[in-house]
């Protein structure tokens, strides 16, 4: 497909739609311990007792330096894997501690994300109707976190939840493809989304055995998001609380062929154990545009151009992005927002695409509220239509079409 082209026509998935679903709060939150990316290395090698592995810290650092962060958050300080030796050692069952740790500690980050939400959406936590909680990371538990943050959300008793377990990268959009199909489904539901991840659950020493580990290491961080979903409708009272942010026209997923064992992730005894391809990045590269292309030709959108679109892609990592770009021709402009959550807070899983959708309403804000001369940043201003993409485990292609709410088509 051609980086420009004829303006866009969207094909609605509901012509004359009761209802449509739209993104009208979002909120972040993270654990407050925070590393340098230029620092990692040597903190990792040292609190996991390896100086030793001289050639692997190099590799780190190798890695460290072209991963396009700068700094990330993550639970585990080395006062935590003192406490629990068994996260230092491979031979050793560890899952029940670090299922401990998580289980102390999630429910509060993900819960000040989720206040963040609802402080935005302006209306009592008690009106949320329908809670969907996304972690690939965050302990396999019924009842889960998802009961957890209810009680501390104050969530009305009556709040019908649903929990998403190891969807990996992909699991923020999954969670807002299915509060979506809720919202759109019954009149007046108002659904709290949440994804929340820690790495304290996948925290294991340098192996030479297991250099993708070094990647996840190297990339993965710790946060969550949170975003409260509604549908807008002429005729719904509600309309008048909302003032959403992006429209969510349409959602689709798809696995890439022949991809199940590129990227896995697996609950064992020593935690959440990954798999990633060293290929990853050009998988992505050769499959990404005939996947949205699929996707989007059936919604109008495929012959409009990349570029005519503002993007919202989960930053699994620089290469990733990169191969993005690369595959669909996008403007550097167009993955800004991606790089920038990348750069600031790592790959955190289903927790990140909340990121990058508030850096990308902040972005707008700026722009529309502070009359900007960033020419950069105008060119996404402008645009109404916008995809959001993640890939999760599989690869799996999570694709929600946006339109950005008060922006005018001029087409
Ligand atoms: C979990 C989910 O559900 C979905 C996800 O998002 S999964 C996470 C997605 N991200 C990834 O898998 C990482 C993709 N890879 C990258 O971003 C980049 O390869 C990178 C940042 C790791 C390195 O950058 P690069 O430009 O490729 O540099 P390059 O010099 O080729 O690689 C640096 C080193 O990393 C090693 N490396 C890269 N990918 C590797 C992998 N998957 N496993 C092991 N080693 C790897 C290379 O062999 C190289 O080692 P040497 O320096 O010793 O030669």
């Amino acid at each position: 497909m051609a980086a420009t082209g004829s303006p866009i026509t969207v094909v609605e998935e509901t012509p004359t739609p009761v209802r449509r679903a739209a993104v009208l709060a979002i909120g972040t939150a993270n654990p407050s311990h925070c590393v340098r990316q230029d620092e990692f290395a040597d903190w990792y090698f040292r609190v996991t007792k390896s100086d030793h592995l001289a050639m692997l810290k190099d590799k780190m650092k190798r890695i460290c330096g072209k991963s396009g962060i700068k700094k990330r958050h993550i639970l585990p300080t080395e006062e935590m894997l003192n406490a629990h030796p068994q996260i230092l050692d491979r031979a050793v069952p560890s899952l029940n501690a670090r299922m401990g740790i998580a289980a102390d500690a999630l429910p509060e980050v993900a819960a000040a994300a989720a206040a963040e939400a609802i402080a935005e959406w302006g209306r009592p936590a008690s009106h949320i109707t329908h809670l969907v909680v996304t972690t690939s990371t965050g302990g396999a538990a019924a009842p889960g976190i998802d009961l957890r943050l209810a009680a501390l959300l104050s969530l009305h008793p009556a709040v019908q939840r649903t929990l998403l377990y190891l969807h990996g990268c992909g699991g923020g959009a999954s969670a807002l493809r299915v509060a979506k199909d809720l919202a759109e489904n019954t009149r007046g539901v108002r659904v709290l989304v949440v994804a929340v991840e820690t790495g304290a659950t996948a925290f294991r020493p340098p192996d030479e055995a297991h250099l993708e580990e070094l990647v996840g290491a190297a990339l993965f961080a710790d946060g969550a998001g949170s975003a409260i979903v509604g549908a807008i409708a002429d005729d719904d009272p509600a309309v008048q609380e909302s003032r959403p942010i992006f429209h969510l026209v349409s959602a689709a997923q798809v696995t890439m062929p022949e991809t199940a064992r590129a990227v896995e992730l697996r609950l064992g005894e020593v935690g959440v154990e990954y798999r990633l391809s060293a290929v990853l990045p050009s998988l992505v590269r050769d499959s990404i545009g005939r996947c949205l292309m699929d996707t989007l030709a059936p919604r109008g959108l495929a012959g409009g151009g990349w570029n005519e679109m503002f993007w919202a892609v989960h930053p699994g990592s620089r290469a990733i992005l990169d191969s993005y770009e690369a595959a669909l021709g996008l403007e550097p402009k167009k993955l800004a927002a991606s790089r920038c959550v990348l750069s600031d807070y790592g790959n955190m899983l289903g927790a990140t695409i909340f990121f990058v959708l508030d850096e990308m309403r902040r972005r707008r804000r700026r722009r529309l509220g502070e009359g900007g001369d960033d020419e950069e940043e105008e060119g996404d201003q402008k645009c109404v239509w916008g995809v959001m993409s993640a890939l999760g485990p599989g690869i799996t292609v999570e694709t929600m079409v946006l339109r950005a709410a008060g922006v005018v088509d001029e087409h």
